[in-house]
């Protein structure tokens, strides 16, 4: 049972933690953490290892193999009996240790985004993982994080916070700091956060009474529930696809061995055909293979800042064909300096202003005190656009002369003249207001977007007077204001009243206008390539942003997002216009400005509906739905909200815009080389089946034993298939247009590619299978099965890359030799070693049959890149 800590008075909940709001020291949160162990939930009941073996004998074609096993037991063949069991033990074995790899891999994926917690330790605010939050921590919380302890409050700030994860109930809960004394239900204890629900407003601390397992989520640990395994809609198709595959084949091999049986051959005989066909049929590494290729790619893309949390998003990456980004730290560096001021009708540089000034002081005062952000050691915590206040403030003459002079820190500030209330800032309502005691006189700064706040100032102060704004006023300001915007400087207006009333957002209103500050956000260097390379790869990249239309416009600008015939459109003009008003626009605006997080789920929509597949970057509590909406939703890394970076499907490490088009780079090589392996396995068990029908047919002996197909399958094909896996992008991989999402990986184009090629090597071999038997059915038997293998380890080449080997090379691709290089050692051991040739049913040849064989393994590879070469010529 969890301590009811809702039922005790804060001051008691202190003194049991022996901490005060100050927080733990941290020799008392290291003794915690030894005590209480890490801020962590342990795993939900997992399948055992032994549970996922056995899972691997559900499949069809597993239990096709077994039929195989048991006929060719039948008809004398212990061996393939034996090999056929051992093979589909350790395609078993395999299955497992990959199952449990991939959830490992998973894991790790999800530690690399895992959230962290504020918390008070030394009486100085830290940002910490999450893991290392003990009990006894006064942990801040505020809108867009995720609560991840339990604990009780300490100070509230109109805290709201959905608990659905806990409760099922979906509508934001208001916090209270009060106290109960009887027992209630969880929703109902107002005074109380519990881990994993979310801060959907407002800021709180509170005092972590409960950590990893000992918390409410930890008794129902229904949380993990997401680790479960899902497939993405690759996986899905080519289930299908083996489902079917199964189908065919027994049906195939039914026909099959009817046809021997009809032709009066032995029953041993037709049973053998069966077996080969079915075995040469079967893909048994294919999605292993997809799942290795998979992997690595994610793992590629996590060393490149991307974090993949869904494998469906390395699919849907390739196809991606409009980017929309937010601005501010994404494209621009979000790293703000103020540049100008524009107060008492002058414009100013931080260091031309003065604190003995009444008007300036109300500016640097309200700059500093209705702020939440703070530099300590240089280190900014909170939100740039604020902490470059903080900066402008200390360029303020006679700010550092500290306790000497007039100056004041911004600390003595914010301790002399304290914050009574406050409503915090959110990008809906674009404004912060804070109310201080300023000389005994109750005080209200508030600071916001221009375009909300300049309507609601009815007075305007210069020097000592305070004054009606006139119309002219008015004019003046927004002048400016377009000044400043054009030239991509983000503005913010100050304003203030006098007022003892509580505050509210209906009150917000009836100020004095104080000034305006024009902060610059560069772009990113990186931004302006990326954008250039997007819109090569045919994708549109499209600007969201809370700055003013104009500013984002000559930011977008600068970085090569708005060109020629582009328009810009603000939230509100985006309300305005009807679905098809939209539909008809969309492919022109190329920013949207002032955006609230519900435009940005109408956008991800109207793009949706053409048919494209959208990427949307999203960083606050409000973007979570946009995130879900979008078909990759991006949250940033650094300074996204842990709600944002939960509802998506991808997180950028560094933030940065240009670590989308690498993203998106990869996601395309992936699909690309999966393909490619696809078709490589596909065509070379083709060229096979084709040999087995056409043997069957004329009426020959059977030209492979299990054995011999389960070596190809599952041993020479694998190694090339890992090396065309392993394939780096093309150069030209973004100079392409995305990927037509509703064809599936199986297009017409590898089918057609598939038989060609299949049929190809069959001719081959089954070349290699004729001359063999002018000697005997056992030689021919070893010339088609040697003919198979070595035309498939060749054919890896070929699948690599649509272009020709010249083309292409092997530097890039070392692995392709290796794995060329193994496969043949390992068919040569079998050749030339005799002890092997029982199992393989091979028997010596001359030299002269085994100059047949080169040949007739060269020649599809040759073929093949013949054709390629023709074909870039062409181009
Ligand atoms: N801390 C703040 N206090 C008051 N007003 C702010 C604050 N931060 C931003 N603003 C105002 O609100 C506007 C929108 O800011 P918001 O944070 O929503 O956009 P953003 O997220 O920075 O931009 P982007 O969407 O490109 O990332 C800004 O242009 C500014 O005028
Ligand atoms: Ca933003």
């Amino acid at each position: 049972m969890l301590k009811n800590y809702y039922l005790q008075k804060k001051a008691d909940v202190l003194k049991e933690f022996d901490t005060s709001s100050n927080g733990l020291s941290t020799e008392q949160a290291q003794a915690n953490l030894s005590k209480y162990g890490k801020n962590a939930l342990v795993e939900g009941k997992k399948k055992t290892a032994l549970q996922v073996f056995l899972e691997q004998f559900k499949d069809l074609m597993v239990i096709i193999l077994i039929i195989a096993a048991v006929i060719s037991a039948f008809t004398g063949d212990v061996e393939s009996t034996l090999v056929i069991i051992a093979v589909l033990i350790l395609n078993a074995i395999l299955g497992t240790v990959q199952h449990l790899k991939a959830e490992k891999s998973l894991e790790s994926l999800k530690s690399l985004s895992s959230p962290s917690a504020k918390v008070i330790r030394n009486g100085k605010k830290v940002e910490i993982d999450s893991k290392e939050v003990v009990p006894g921590d006064v942990m801040l919380l505020e809108a867009g994080d995720m609560v991840t302890a339990d604990g009780r409050i300490l100070e509230n700030y109109s805290l709201q916070v959905n608990e659905s994860s806990l409760t099922g109930e979906s509508t934001n809960i208001d916090k209270a700091d009060i106290d109960f004394d009887h027992e209630i239900p969880l929703g109902d204890r107002l005074n109380m956060v519990y881990s994993g629900s979310l801060v959907t407003y407002g800021r709180a601390e509170v005092i972590v009474t409960g950590t990893g397992m000992n918390t409410e989520i930890g008794k129902i640990a229904t949380l993990m529930n997401d680790t479960k395994e899902r497939r993405t809609p690759l996986q899905k198709s080519l289930d299908k696809f083996s489902s079917k595959l199964a189908t065919a084949i027994l049906i195939i091999c039914a026909i099959v061995f009817a046809l021997q049986l009809w032709r009066g051959q032995p029953l041993m005989d037709a049973m053998l055909f069966a077996v080969a066909l079915a075995v040469a049929a079967i893909p048994e590494a294919l999605s292993s293979i997809v799942t290795i290729v998979q992997a690595m790619g994610t793992q590629k893309m996590a060393k490149e800042n991307a974090i993949i949390k869904n494998l469906a998003a390395v699919e849907s990456l390739g196809s991606v064909s409009v980017i929309c980004s937010d601005k501010t730290g994404t494209l621009t560096q979000n790293k703000m300096t103020v540049e100008e001021i524009y107060i008492g009708g002058e414009v100013l540089k931080p260091e031309e202003l003065d604190l003995s000034n009444q008007l300036h002081r109300y500016l640097l005062y309200n700059a500093v005190l209705n702020n939440d952000s703070s530099i300590a050691n240089g280190k900014v915590i909170g939100d740039p656009t604020e902490s470059a206040l903080l900066e402008m403030y200390r360029k303020v003459p006679g700010i550092d002369l500290g306790e000497k002079g007039l100056g004041l820190s911004e600390e003595d500030l914010r301790g002399m003249l304290t914050r009574k209330q406050e409503i915090p800032f959110d990008s809906d309502r674009k404004l912060m207001s804070t109310q201080h005691l300023i000389h005994t006189v109750p005080t209200v700064f508030v600071k916001g977007a221009i375009d909300v706040l300049l309507d609601r100032c009815v007075n305007i102060r210069i020097g000592d007077e305070v004054r009606p704004m006139t119309t002219e006023d008015k004019e003046a300001i927004l002048a400016q204001n377009n000044h400043f915007s054009e030239n991509g400087l983000r503005v913010l207006t100050f304003a203030y009243k006098e007022s003892d009333q509580e505050l509210t957002t209906e009150d917000e209103k009836s100020f004095t206008f104080i000034g305006l500050v024009a902060e610059m956000d560069p772009p990113r260097a990186e931004s302006v390539a990326a954008v250039a390379k997007a819109k090569k790869a045919g994708i549109r990249t499209v600007m969201i942003t809370g700055d003013h239309k104009v500013t984002a416009v000559a930011i977008a600008k600068k970085i090569g997002i708005f060109n020629e015939g582009d328009v810009a459109v603000t939230g509100l003009e985006l309300d305005k216009m009807t679905d098809d008003e939209l539909a008809q626009e969309i492919e022109r605006i190329a920013v949207y400005a002032r955006v609230s997080p519900e435009n940005k789920i109408r956008i991800v929509n109207a793009w949706q509906s053409k048919g494209h597949i959208v990427s949307m970057t999203g960083d606050g509590v409000n973007d979570a739905p946009a995130l879900k909406k979008a078909d990759i939703g991006v949250a940033m890394g650094i300074t996204g909200t842990e709600v944002s970076k939960d509802a998506a499907s991808m997180i950028l490490a560094d933030d940065n815009f240009a670590t989308i088009i690498k993203a998106v780079a990869n996601g395309r090589t992936v699909f690309e080389n999966i393909k490619n392996a696809i078709m490589y396995l596909l065509s070379g068990n083709l060229s096979a089946i084709i040999t087995v029908l056409f043997a069957s047919i004329g009426g020959f002996s059977v030209p492979f034993i299990a054995v011999q197909l389960l070596f190809i399958n599952l041993i020479t094909d694998s190694l090339p298939a890992l090396a065309i896996g392993m394939e780096p992008g093309a150069p030209d991989v973004l100079d392409k247009k995305p990927r037509d999402p509703k064809v599936g990986i199986l297009s017409k184009d590898l089918v057609t590619k598939v038989a060609l090629q299949g049929a190809i090597i069959a001719v081959g071999v089954i070349t290699a299978f004729m001359i063999g038997r002018q000697t005997s059915p056992a030689v021919a038997c070893t010339m088609a099965f040697t003919t198979l293998t070595f035309a498939r380890l060749l054919h890896g080449f070929n699948c690599r890359s649509q272009h020709s080997i010249f083309k292409i090379g092997f530097k890039n691709n070392w692995y392709s030799l290796a794995a060329f290089a193994l496969g043949t050692l390992l068919l040569a051991l079998i050749m030339f070693v005799p002890a092997l040739h029982g199992l393989f049913a091979v028997t010596p040849l001359t030299g002269q049959q085994l100059l047949w064989i080169v040949v007739l393994a060269l020649m599809p590879t040759i073929l093949i890149q013949i054709v390629k070469v023709i074909n870039e010529h062409r181009n």
